[in-house]
């Protein structure tokens, strides 16, 4: 599928980088780098712009080497981008280490898995059918 874009950064497009990557790496579009404090929060341009179609969504996921090797993730994770979104997309960084972390232009800070979804109605009810399961969750069925 092609989505509509507009690339107000310096940076090219967004791509997966690998044949069968389910996200593509976002980059951080910034006239200077951005340091967060231990368990500060930030929000991190990217330049970009898009016009999802109608039922599909981009969810913005962290990246696993970011967050392992500096305690940085999306707060919001998976942050929603609705396909009436027509803003700039966002990254909502979160740095959990005991250090300060910056973020620099040009570095790949999330990425970006794009999605179907449902559009969903509701059909009241005064009752719901039986299941095995029933109520039980939060690990009833033992660990
Ligand atoms: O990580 C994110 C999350 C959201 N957005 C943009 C796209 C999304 O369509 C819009 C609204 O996001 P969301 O619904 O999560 O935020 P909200 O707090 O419910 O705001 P709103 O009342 O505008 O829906 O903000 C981003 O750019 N990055
Ligand atoms: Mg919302």
């Amino acid at each position: 599928m092609k989505i509509r874009v507009i690339n107000r950064s310096s940076h090219p497009l967004p791509a997966y980088e690998t044949e069968s990557s389910a996200g593509m790496d976002l980059r951080a579009f910034l006239e200077e780098g951005i340091t967060l404090r231990p368990l500060e929060r930030k929000i991190i341009p990217t330049g970009l712009f898009m016009e999802l179609p109608d039922g599909y969504e981009a969810q913005i996921r962290p990246r696993s080497g970011l967050a392992f090797k500096s305690g940085i993730t999306v707060l919001n994770s998976p942050g929603t981008i609705d396909a009436d979104y027509r803003g700039e997309i966002k990254v909502l960084l979160i740095n959990f280490s005991d250090t300060e972390f910056t973020v620099n232009n040009g570095d790949r800070i999330a990425q970006m898995v794009i999605s179907r979804h449902e559009t969903a109605g509701w059909e009241e009810a005064a009752e719901l059918t039986d299941t095995t399961r029933g109520a039980g969750g939060y690990g009833h069925t033992g660990v």
